[in-house]
């Protein structure tokens, strides 16, 4: 059966080439997809997703100059925010330099109300969390080649400090070894990026894609 019907639940390590990936998704099919992202991912570079889509996350976080509310960020108050957190209304959360991140059912459902497939980009602790909601999302893991090839990316980047990149190198180990358990339906390696994108488009438009297999690390 397709899983076309279902959401698409991306995560990976910082640096892995996620946004590389969906930016070229979203520009060439512009109206299929819903996108989420949590914003404690890496870079802090939810905006340009949700103004592309429409999206947005809950967040008590103070709008930045230029911030329209209901456009990248649906701005609200700790209170409100913690009362719809308690009601189960998030299928995940985050807290992050002291403001709250969610993405709330309510935008999972408008997404799919529009009639779009609505893809949520989150960190292992947010997949975790997802896997206690009942969304049943089809749960797709982007892993570098090797780490030495994630280490030259977050470097060839050129947006973190050497001591950001070796936090998130560590990350990235942790990440690796949950995948490592199969928490995951697909593991897509990101090499070749025209492979890598072939393979997410078609997993993205609902087709049945191999799962690749996951990199050995340092230790192994
Ligand atoms: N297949 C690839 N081959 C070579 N370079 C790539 C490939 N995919 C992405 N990159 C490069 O790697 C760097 C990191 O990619 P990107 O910013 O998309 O990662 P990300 O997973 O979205 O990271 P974050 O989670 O921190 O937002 C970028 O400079 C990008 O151009």
């Amino acid at each position: 059966m397709s899983s076309i019907g279902r959401p698409l639940v991306i995560s990976g390590p910082s640096g892995t080439g996620k946004s590389t990936l969906l930016n070229r998704l979203f520009a060439k099919y512009p109206n299929n997809f819903g996108f989420s992202v949590s914003p404690t991912g890496g870079k802090d570079n939810a905006h340009i997703f949700f103004f592309h889509t429409g999206q947005r996350v809950d967040t008590t976080r103070q709008p930045r100059a230029g911030e329209v509310d209901g456009k990248a960020y649906h701005f609200v108050s700790k209170d409100a925010f913690l009362e719809l957190r308690n009601e189960g209304g998030f299928i995940e959360t985050a807290e992050f330099a002291s403001n709250f991140y969610g993405t709330s059912k309510q935008a999972v459902k408008n997404v799919q109300d529009e009639g779009r497939r609505c893809i949520l980009d989150i960190e292992a602790q947010g997949v975790r969390q997802v896997k206690t909601t009942d969304l049943d999302p089809v749960y797709l893991f982007i892993s570098p080649p090797d780490m030495a090839t994630l280490k030259g990316r977050l470097m060839g980047r050129g947006t973190d400090t050497d001591e950001a990149i070796q936090k998130r190198l560590n990350a990235a180990i942790q990440e690796i070894l949950y995948a490592k358990t199969g928490a995951h339906d697909i593991v897509l390696i990101n090499d070749d990026l025209e492979r890598a994108y072939d393979k997410l488009e078609k997993l993205a438009l609902g087709e049945e894609v191999e799962s690749d297999t996951l990199p050995p690390l340092l230790d192994e």
